[in-house]
Order: structure tokens, then sequence, then C-alpha cells
């Protein structure tokens, strides 16, 4: 079982013309265990700030971050090793110019072998029905056909931790529908954020992120409903009332 400790995390950034740091987030401690979390929460929340201090790509100001008994500071290569990180953006991932070189360049550490390489790229690219396009610049696929491209250059090399920032942002139903199957289907622990409350639904546990806060801990659909009662208090109904005036 995977184990990923947060204790006494809190997150300042420097700001350009001011001596008081910006708090991206406050003060906090996790143990995740579960096999599917889900971190859900307004724009600028804090949620892929959070999901960074997991493979090391945020440093926690202070308090720690431990992975599977790595920290993520003093264990940075140990911990990438085990966490695959797919990002919103996807082109902020892929370097290679189609999704076979992509994929192929995932695979180079764990398989050594050319042939044995090649195969594996294809069986993967064929998993997300990707195979077709394989041999496309990057450039020219939709949004979504590279956004599930990053998601299988990360499977490809089987993480024990997979964090998903955002996965669903470009996808059409049919690979959402796609996606979501993928993440069940997996053995991986797998942590999300979404502004896909569908997707949040499938979680084991849901955290909610609010001006970097954890303000909900617990069950996916008890988290999602505290969301929407944040959002829907946080509306701006009167402000819009006023401009329409
Ligand atoms: N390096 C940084 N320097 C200054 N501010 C930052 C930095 N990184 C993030 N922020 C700010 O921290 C806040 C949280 O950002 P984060 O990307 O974690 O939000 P998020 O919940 O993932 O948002 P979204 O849903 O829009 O992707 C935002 O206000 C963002 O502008």
């Amino acid at each position: 079982m995977n184990s990923i400790s947060f204790s006494r995390v809190s997150v300042h950034v420097a700001v350009d013309g001011s001596d008081i740091p910006k708090t991206l987030l406050h003060d906090f401690s996790l143990e995740l265990t579960e096999r599917r979390i889900g971190v859900i929460g307004a724009n600028g929340s804090g949620k892929s700030t959070l999901l960074r201090l997991i493979n090391g790509l945020v440093e926690p100001t202070q308090g720690s971050v431990v992975v599977n008994g790595n920290n993520t500071v003093d264990a940075v290569r140990r911990v990438r090793g085990n966490v695959g990180f797919v990002f919103t953006d996807p082109l902020s991932q892929l370097v290679m110019p189609t999704g076979r070189e992509d994929v192929e360049l995932s695979l180079r550490r764990s398989i050594k072998n050319s042939t044995k390489r090649a195969a594996r790229a294809e069986t993967v690219l064929d998993r997300f029905g990707l195979l077709h396009l394989a041999d496309q610049s990057i450039y020219e696929l939709s949004g979504g056909e590279r956004q599930l491209l990053a998601l299988a250059a990360v499977l490809a090399v089987d993480p024990t931790v997979l964090v998903l920032d955002e996965p669903s942002t470009l996808l059409d139903l049919r690979n959402r529908e796609l996606l979501r199957r993928t993440v069940a289907g997996l053995d991986q622990q797998v942590i999300m954020s979404t502004h896909d409350l569908d997707l949040a639904l499938d979680m084991d546990r849901v955290l909610v992120v609010e001006s970097g806060r954890i303000v909900f801990d617990g069950g996916a659909a008890e988290g999602v409903a505290r969301y929407r009662a944040l959002c829907a208090t946080a509306l701006p109904g009167a402000r819009l009332g006023d401009v329409s005036r």
C-alpha cells in the first residue's frame, strides 16, 4: 500500500515588490493511503500546488512531504521514479515530435531493448486508441488527443502513484469515459484534481480546497456537496445584478 504523508506543510512564495510572502497553502497535515483521491476546489484555490508537492515540483516552505518513505526534497529522484505526474497542459509535458517517440522516450530507462520498447509503446498507444496517430506531429493532434497521449506516456512506465492535474479538461464525452474507465481499472494509487464532479464522485476520498486551505476531507458525495455549497455562496449574483441595473 502506498503512503503519502504531508506533515505540517505550508507553501509561501515571494511576491515582487512586497515584503509579505503570498501563502499558497496554509499549514496542513494529511495521510493519503486510499486508492482514488480527488482534489476539488475553485480556480486558484491551491489544487495544483497541493499535487505538485507530491513529486517535488513544489517544495514545502515549512513541514515535509514523504512518499513511500522518501522525502520529496531530499530524495526527489526516488520520489519521481515512484510518482507519475500528468500536467493539465499536455504540451508542457510532451517533448518529442510524435506520440510514438514520446512514449518510447518514457520507456527508455525501463526497457533497454529497442524492439521490446517499440512493442510496448505500440501496446500503450493502442490502449488509448492513439495508435493511428502515433507518427503524427504532436502539434497536429487535437487537445484531447494530446491529453490522452500525455497520460499514456506517463502510464507506460508503470508508476506506483499517478498524479493527474485536471486530466479531462480537453476530453470529449467518449474520451472522458475512457479516462474514467482507465482510472477505475488502474492498480496504481491515483490522486487527481478535477473540475469534473462526475469524476470526483468516483473517488474513495475527496479533498476540497478553498483559498489555500483544505476545508473538507472525506467521502466523495459529501465532498462534492460541500464544494457545490461553497460555489453557491461565492457566486457574484449581487454584483451581476448591479451591472444589469
Ligand atoms: N510560483 C507562484 N508564484 C506566485 N503565485 C503562485 C505561484 N504558483 C501558484 N500561484 C498562485 O497560487 C494560487 C493557487 O494556484 P494553483 O495553480 O495551485 O490553483 P488551482 O486550484 O490548481 O487552480 P485552477 O483550478 O485554476 O488550475 C493561485 O492564485 C496562483 O496564481
